[in-house]
């Protein structure tokens, strides 16, 4: 069929969809007013499928795939979209929605045999594919058709590569975007893998492992509507501003509700004291702007913190306080009446053993009460002297009994080591601690590596602030101890996480981990699946290739990208003057701001204070941009300014790293400069003034062609 014809066909198709479309949305009606609640309720489905069905209206659907199905004698022609779509009192779906399982044959089928076969609740479905269509529609308007496979037509599968490369050549703004429309194959199988499985996914810089978490979240949500709730998900990533930056792909894919948080946020949530947290910029600034050598890192406090052997010594010390809670000495209310340790130890010993130890100590020193209170009516006691000096013996022997918060069990077991330097976190907090600090007593500052020892003791003190989460996807995960995931995994009652990260990109390594193994271990062997991702979606070839480069100079297992064939401009590496040279810096800007395919650009400094020198430069010369620091909440988009190691996670049309000195990179910052580059979309540039850093040695064109 010629391209016209295709065209004319969809075109036609797409009509009417649109108009069964618009009929429906007109058939709702007008809204419900009234008091009934009943009504109210139904109102607002009305409307929620009203809003559905006006995002449809404007993209309904992304691809089509005729598929006859094994017994029937005509291929149907299935077209795929981000919300199933039903004809008006019909019982053809117009669009299905491409989490169903019919749709993962648009995702996994990439030509070659067409006899195939899909996964359905009643068990496999086979048949045959006919065609695969990539279909863009822009506002309503078809834009573009493209056949990736047409039965008796030409194969080779790079027509559906045109159509990827299409949209991985669009230029990028402050946010990340779905890809319900190009998702890979190798994506599609995590997105679908099943519930009840700890997922891990070591991908390489740019392979969409945040995306594919995303869109798995909301696979779920579909695929296990009866058993997943939305607010029972969580998404933890590094900061508030990655949060901001991903916060727009849920709402795309018509998922709202999902609760995203940083780790530290959501400690201190479970915590629910008034902890001060050391100033994040600070610890930042202790391990990529001062000369932490690899040993300090290797032996930084996070690792021992961090490692279960750490929150076996503090469940020991829990035991012991359990075994101990009961004081030796009998309680006697008065002089004639006694209640013997044995009793009260019994007694504790009753309540069950898995119970958090403070309510156990609540519950006994109630039944005691009641005791009491049942000896003193035997004894018809009315003299109010009598009862009151038993009610204050019950109270001195309950002053016995040892009570504790997670910050002071942490604190009288000796494992907090406070350096005065902290931030008051959140109103609640900051307000407690201008409150302690007016009374000469300053509240006591943790660090982030003790958080996930606070979590496990306050859920073992005092139990779960929460209820048990259906699915955690945790970011960045490589930055994570062992003992953060296992507080994590005590907050879940089976099994559901998605754990990503990139080992090459582990640049808190003083805090994270060095292997997967580390926290795959905490999952008994059937409980996880572990997938591996090496093509990178994000930057152009010869960006990757430069990237991959750098990725040598780590040594031990490292494996480079695999590019998508999308060929830019050169990686460009510059002598200039001085370091940072700002005016050179700002004139690069100022050219690339001209390109309007160039719509985000990032200078990405080495430390906080060049940052600070170049956004002065920049301003001074007219140039608007932002300058990121630890605490931004916000990634606005346009000319950023931020320390490389703040960058982690964002991604922008250019990058500029302005100070690729062998000075400022050394050998083992390998991975810090992997990750400022691997953060360009489509132009990467470095500067240096004295020698270039020997991480961006000359091209070796046989590991090039070997990661091809
Ligand atoms: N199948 C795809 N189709 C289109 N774009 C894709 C696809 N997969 C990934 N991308 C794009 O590649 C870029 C990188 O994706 P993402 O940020 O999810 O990767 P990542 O693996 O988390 O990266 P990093 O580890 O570097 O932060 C994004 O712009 C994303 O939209």
């Amino acid at each position: 069929m010629s391209e016209d014809k295709r065209f004319r066909e969809e075109t036609v198709k797409l009509e009417h969809t649109k108009t069964s479309i618009r009929e429906q949305i007109a058939g709702i009606g007008p809204r419900y007013t009234g008091n009934d609640y009943t009504e109210q309720t139904l109102d607002a489905i009305r409307q929620e499928r009203k809003l559905r069905l006006t995002t449809s209206e404007k993209e309904p659907y992304f691809g089509r795939l005729d598929f006859r199905e094994e017994g029937k004698s005509e291929p149907l022609p299935l077209y795929i979209g981000k919300s199933g779509v039903g004809e008006e009192n019909g019982h053809r779906l117009l669009v299905v929605d491409w989490r169903a399982p019919v749709s993962s044959l648009f995702y996994a089928f990439s030509g070659g045999n067409p006899e195939v076969a899909y996964d359905s609740p009643e068990g496999a479905v086979s048949g045959t594919v006919h065609l695969k269509r990539n279909l863009l529609v822009r506002e309503g308007e078809l834009q573009r058709v493209v056949d990736s496979y047409a039965e008796g037509g030409e194969q080779g599968g790079s027509a559906g590569d045109e159509f990827l490369l299409h949209k991985l050549g669009e230029s990028k703004d402050n946010k990340l975007r779905d890809i319900v429309s190009t998702i890979q194959q190798e994506q599609d199988a995590i997105i679908r893998t099943e519930k009840n499985k700890a997922v891990f996914i070591q991908g390489v810089a740019g392979s969409g492992k945040t995306t594919v978490a995303l869109h798995r979240l909301a696979y779920l949500l579909y695929r296990y509507q009866d058993r997943v709730r939305a607010d029972r998900m969580m998404i933890l990533a590094p900061s508030q501003m990655f949060l901001n930056y991903i916060s727009g792909v849920l709402p795309e894919l018509g998922v709202g509700d999902i609760g995203q948080q940083t780790f530290e946020d959501w400690a201190l949530e479970q915590i629910g004291e008034d902890l001060r947290l050391r100033d994040p910029a600070e610890e930042l600034a202790r391990w990529f702007e001062g000369d932490a050598s690899a040993g300090s890192r290797a032996d930084a406090p996070a690792k021992r913190k961090g490692s279960l052997a750490f929150l076996a010594e503090i469940d020991e010390a829990i035991e012991e306080l359990a075994r101990t809670m009961v004081p030796e000495e009998p309680f006697t209310p008065d002089d004639r009446r006694m209640l013997t340790a044995e009793q009260v130890r019994a007694w504790f010993a009753e309540e069950n053993p898995l119970d958090p130890i403070m309510k156990k100590r609540e519950r006994v020193l109630n039944r005691i009460k009641r005791w009491m209170e049942i000896e003193l009516g035997k004894a018809k006691w009315s003299d109010a002297e009598v009862r009151k000096k038993a009610n204050a013996r019950w109270k001195a022997y309950a002053g016995k009994l040892p009570l504790h918060t997670a910050s002071s069990f942490y604190k009288a077991g000796g494992w907090h080591t406070d350096d005065g330097r902290g931030e008051a976190r959140g109103a609640k907090q900051a307000g407690a601690a201008s409150k302690a600090k007016s009374k000469g007593k300053a509240a006591a500052v943790f660090a982030r590596e003790d958080l996930a020892a606070l979590v496990h003791i306050h859920l073992k003190l005092l139990g779960p602030a929460a209820p048990a989460y259906d699915h955690i996807v945790i970011d960045e995960a490589q930055d994570y101890s062992p003992a953060q995931l296992q507080v994590l995994r005590q907050h879940q009652r089976i099994t559901s996480m998605t754990v990503l990260g990139d080992l090459q990109q582990g640049i808190h390594d003083y805090a994270g981990i060095t292997d997967w193994e580390e926290l795959r271990r905490l999952f008994p062997g059937e409980e996880t699946s572990y997938y591996e991702l090496d093509r990178s979606y994000r930057s152009t070839l010869e960006i990757i290739e430069f990237a991959n480069r750098i990725l040598k100079g780590m040594g031990g297992g490292v494996k480079p990208a695999r590019p998508v064939f999308r060929s830019g401009q050169p990686v460009e590496v510059e002598r200039t003057a001085q370091a940072p040279d700002t005016a050179a810096i700002a004139a690069i800007v100022e050219g690339w701001r001209q390109e309007p395919e160039l719509q985000s650009i990032a200078v990405l400094g080495r430390t906080a204070a060049a940052c600070a020198r170049i956004y002065s430069e920049l301003t001074a010369r007219g140039i608007r941009s932002s300058l990121l620091e630890a605490k931004h909440q916000n990634y606005e988009g346009g000319i950023t300014v931020a320390p490389v190691y703040l960058s982690k996670g964002l991604e922008f049309d250019a990058v500029l790293i302005p100070d690729a000195d062998a000075a400022d990179y050394k050998p083992e910052d390998a991975k810090l400069l992997y990750v400022g580059c691997t953060r360009a979309l489509h132009r990467l540039k470095l500067l240096y003034a004295h020698s270039p850093t020997p991480l961006i040695a000359q091209p070796d064109p046989e590991s090039e062609e070997a990661a091809r």
